[in-house]
């Protein structure tokens, strides 16, 4: 059996006449943890949205598990956390338990109601992220940090062979951060779970990640995550346009 998750070939993709993804080729293979770079607008979140059948893929191919996309169904197997998940207000009505079981609703299908099984695998995934004891909180009263380990857990609840997170980072305190790579590694170590992160923060990217991704409309860089620090400025340079000079978390 092949080990390669996810294989993109040659893809592109326009909004209109503007071309926002040219010729984009990657894989991401078992147990490999990919960053995803790019500058602002550079094509990260449509590249995302192509690869989980958001968008229609216009041009090229895309596998999942050795399945073309257009036939793939098996989207549990796949957790999705996006840049918007750590920003519910709090008025917003549902526990902790209610969110990450609503992971579980899309394999259940809506109407069925979680038995007992089910129940254990949400407390499971919440022990996981380390939340145990918040279930019954509700979700628009945690910090930034706690909900996004909250969103991890509902993207887990399912059993999931890849995590694919978008700009989780942002908006979260420093220590958040540093346990939020810890349960990566974690996940990433214990569970065999493949992982794809967007993510502006090229200096905890490049040590955090096996492998980079440096996009702007174009792939400019795929590789492992050495060689991308030992050329990064003419990556940089390449992507960016500029080098760009990474500011530590302490500065
Ligand atoms: N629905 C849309 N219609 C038209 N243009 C779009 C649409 N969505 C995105 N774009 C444009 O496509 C380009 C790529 O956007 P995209 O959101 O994929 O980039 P990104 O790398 O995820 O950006 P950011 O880091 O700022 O989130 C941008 O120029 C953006 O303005």
């Amino acid at each position: 059996m092949s080990d390669i998750v996810l294989d993109v070939q040659h893809v592109s993709h326009r909004y209109g006449s503007k071309r926002v993804l040219e010729d984009v080729s990657l894989q991401l293979h078992r147990g490999e943890m990919m960053g995803l770079v790019g500058p602002n607008g550079s094509g990260k979140s449509t590249l995302l949205k192509v690869i989980l059948g958001a968008l229609p893929l216009q041009e090229g191919n895309v596998t999942w598990f050795g399945k073309p996309l257009r036939k793939f169904d098996e989207w549990s197997r796949i957790g999705y956390v996006s840049q918007k998940a750590n920003s519910f207000n709090t008025g917003f009505p549902a526990t902790v338990f209610e969110v990450v079981m609503m992971g579980l609703t899309a394999k259940m299908g809506l109407f069925r109601r979680p038995g007992k099984k089910e129940k254990e695998r949400v407390r499971e995934a919440i022990a996981t992220v380390g939340m145990g004891g918040f279930e019954g909180r509700n979700i628009g009263r945690l910090s930034g940090g706690q909900q996004q380990r909250v969103f991890i857990a509902r993207a887990l609840v399912s059993d999931p062979d890849v995590l694919i997170l978008d700009e989780p980072t942002v908006g979260v305190d420093a220590q958040s951060e540093a346990h939020f790579y810890d349960l990566l590694k974690r996940l990433n170590e214990e569970n065999r779970i493949s992982i794809i992160l967007v993510s502006h923060d090229l200096g905890a990217i490049s040590t955090k990640m096996h492998s980079i991704s440096c996009l702007n409309r174009k792939l400019h860089f795929h590789g492992r995550a050495e060689e991308f620090e030992r050329i990064r400025p003419e990556i940089l340079l390449k992507s960016y346009g500029y080098d760009v000079h990474v500011l530590h978390h302490n500065h």
